[in-house]
């Protein structure tokens, strides 16, 4: 039987070989589906979850009683190789069709990239990098000029494209490659 603390949670189980990650217990200690439960038990506040990359994940997702879905390689950081998350957002978004908002990350850079993103069904997008290494480079004031410059290029690529609203942006911006 597992165990649980005062809090609810659940504790994670000792690392045997098998759940040790290069000598780590991080696959030990990681969040299951179980624990979602517990979590969305706790509040109503809007819970989105990070880190999808597959269509049956996104329908559990929706299925636990999540808000949100954020299609997420973490930066591409963690596994090298995983598909591009514009790549991955399609086939996610089909299968929320709808039922929750569908956010992404990984690779925004600039105005282009959020205006692809939407086109290509994202209700948002977030950003990792950029902020961080503005903040490294010009602190607070050079997070403010990031988010300004990918507001005015989004707002140019949207005039570039006939779209006077983010409603208004859908697949006909789009150019399919070969
Ligand atoms: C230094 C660094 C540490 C990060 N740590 C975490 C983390 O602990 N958990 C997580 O879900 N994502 C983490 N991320 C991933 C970001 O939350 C985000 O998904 C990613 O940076 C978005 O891609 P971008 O940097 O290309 O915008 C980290 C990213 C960076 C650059």
């Amino acid at each position: 039987m597992e165990a649980v603390n005062l809090q609810g949670m659940r504790t994670p189980p000792p690392p045997s070989p098998e759940t040790l990650l290069f000598g780590t217990p991080l696959l030990a200690a990681a969040p299951t589906w179980t624990d979602l439960a517990w979590l969305r038990g706790l509040t109503r506040l809007p819970i989105l979850l990070k880190g999808i990359t597959e269509p049956a994940d996104a329908a559990r997702t929706i299925e636990a009683g999540m808000d949100g879905i954020i299609v997420s390689n973490h930066g591409g950081r963690t596994l090298d190789g995983v598909r591009a998350t514009v790549e991955l957002l399609p086939e996610i978004v089909e299968t929320a069709d709808g039922a929750v908002p569908v956010l992404m990350d990984g690779g925004i850079r600039r105005g282009n990239d959020i205006l692809r993103a939407i086109a290509l069904g994202a209700t948002a997008v977030l950003v990792g990098r950029p902020y961080v290494h503005a903040l490294a480079a010009a602190g607070a004031p050079g997070v403010a000029h990031v988010l300004r410059l990918l507001r005015a290029e989004l707002e140019l690529a949207m005039t570039l494209t006939g779209c006077a609203t983010i409603a208004d942006i859908d697949r006909a911006v789009l150019v399919r490659g070969a």
